[in-house]
């Protein structure tokens, strides 16, 4: 059967049904992309709240610092755990808490650093809790700063990434811990660059210091304190050995004076709200994981590549001693001060009753002349150094030093047993390592054949 001819209406019937289809599916399409923009719109909102909860850490208020957490090799762990969210917190307990009993808890301040690192996982490998606070800044190579927190780790050291001018931050981490001591090491060290950069000084050692016993007067229980003072304080001081009975109120640099600072402002929150306050005054202190700024780490660096030292004289010629401490003794030390530090008589933030403050030196008892400490590098690395003997800049450096350490000897039994050549050669012998260096370094066996102790 022939099919009917169109007519002008099955025609107009025909093209209004194709139109309704048209517009139908359509419809469907619009319906369709409406449902997929909105769940899209949804999932990109819960993402922003996510992120926005999570990331960047709490701790990290400075923005030139953010760039490094993509460069840790942690940054997975940092974007999971370091937003005071509930991973956050475990691993801020976890971190913390002694696994002995009767451990301390201790928050130890400038964690990535190097005394910080040492003494942390010393108080770790005891049974001791440990949290760590570090705000990974680029006074010196950061990444040494990221390797350490990375041995911290494997040991179960947790570093909080923040500032200690963070308040807020500080308070949290006194809300979820009761922390029974303070190990505050974090500062603006070095006293050669406070020339070019007073205010970080300023920034670190004196308002951060203020911050952290703001926090620490009105934690409850109130911790105890051993903090890091240094032996610049003794600046001009001509009396030899240093004792803690000697002036200090001669600063020969703005880091001097920043550290005398701190010693007065401890008394005045001992005296005030009776937090248990201890100063600890460093004697230029070395070793493995030390820092590239001293002169011993850096002299290594320049004697390896040929290039030429400064080794510095006092103005009527004579040769500039110091007093170098071996990281190891200063790590006994630190465990000293704190193992005997007394509790906090306050709380709530008022003084219950007078309470402990302390200032010892912890030096070597044994001043080597600059000279001397770069004829041993010479004979450890096996290169003869391109020595500049120049007159020492006025640049805060003081001739001499030299620690008398009758106090903390008495007062927890501190001895050092390291001397100079000694710590050298455990530093050289990291030193090579770390950075992977091939050279006519004396190996393992050289030295293990001239001290054979080290061996067994
Ligand atoms: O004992 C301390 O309290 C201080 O010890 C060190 O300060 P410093 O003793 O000056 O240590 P280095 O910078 O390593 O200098 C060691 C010696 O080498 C000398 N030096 C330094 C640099 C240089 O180019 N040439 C040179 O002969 C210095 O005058 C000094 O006598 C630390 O850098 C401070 O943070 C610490 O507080």
């Amino acid at each position: 059967m022939a099919s009917p001819p169109h007519t002008s209406k099955t025609l107009k019937l025909e093209r209004y049904n194709s139109y309704l289809r048209r517009l139908h599916s359509t419809k469907v399409l619009n319906a369709s992309s409406k449902l997929i923009f909105r769940v899209t719109l949804l999932i990109a909102l819960v993402l922003i709240l996510f992120f926005t909860l999570n990331y960047p850490p709490l701790s990290d208020k400075n923005p030139n610092h953010a760039h490094l957490h993509h460069h840790s090799f942690l940054s997975a762990a940092l974007f999971t755990s370091s937003a005071g969210g509930d991973a956050w917190e475990k691993q801020v307990r976890h971190s913390s808490t002694p696994k002995k009993p009767n451990g301390l808890s201790v928050l130890v301040t400038g964690a990535a650093g190097f005394v910080g690192s040492h003494c942390s996982i010393a108080l770790k490998k005891r049974g001791d809790g440990v949290l760590g606070l570090d705000n990974f800044n680029s006074y010196y190579d950061p990444s040494l700063k990221r390797a350490r927190q990375k041995l911290l780790l494997k040991n179960q050291v947790f570093i909080v990434e923040g500032d200690l001018n963070d308040a807020s931050l500080l308070t949290k981490l006194f809300d979820v811990v009761p922390f029974t001591h303070i190990l505050h090491l974090a500062a603006q060290a070095g006293v050669r660059y406070a020339m070019q950069n007073p205010q970080s000084y300023v920034s670190s050692n004196i308002a951060g210091f203020i911050n952290l016993l703001e926090v620490a007067k009105t934690a409850n229980p109130q911790p105890a304190i051993v903090w890091a003072s240094s032996s610049s304080v003794y600046g001009l001081n001509t009396q030899v050995p240093f004792s803690e009975l000697d002036r200090t109120d001669q600063p020969a640099s703005l880091y001097a004076a920043t550290k005398k600072a701190g010693e007065e402002i401890a008394h005045t929150y001992n005296h005030i709200y009776g937090l248990s306050l201890t100063g600890l005054r460093f004697f230029t202190v070395y070793g493995p994981w030390g820092r590239p700024d001293m002169a011993y780490f850096f002299f290594t660096k320049d004697i390896l590549q040929g290039k030429p030292i400064d080794v510095y004289q006092t103005q009527d010629k004579k040769q500039v001693a110091r007093d170098f401490t071996y990281i190891d003794d200063v790590v006994k030390g630190c465990l000293g001060a704190l193992d005997t530090a007394e509790k906090s008589t306050g709380s709530g933030g008022k003084k219950k009753g007078p309470a402990q403050l302390r200032v010892y030196n912890l030096g070597n008892t044994s001043p080597v002349p600059v000279g001397n400490l770069v004829s041993i590098l010479e004979g450890l690395l096996r290169t003869k150094a391109r020595k500049h003997v120049i007159k020492m800049p006025r640049n805060g450096d003081v001739p001499y030093t030299h620690a008398n350490v009758t106090l903390a000897y008495r007062d927890f039994g501190y001895k050092p047993t390291t001397d100079l050549a000694t710590g050298l050669r455990k530093f050289v012998k990291w030193y090579v390592d770390y950075y992977g260096i091939q050279t006519r370094v004396k190996k393992d066996s050289d030295i293990n054949s001239e001290h054979p102790e080290e061996s067994a």
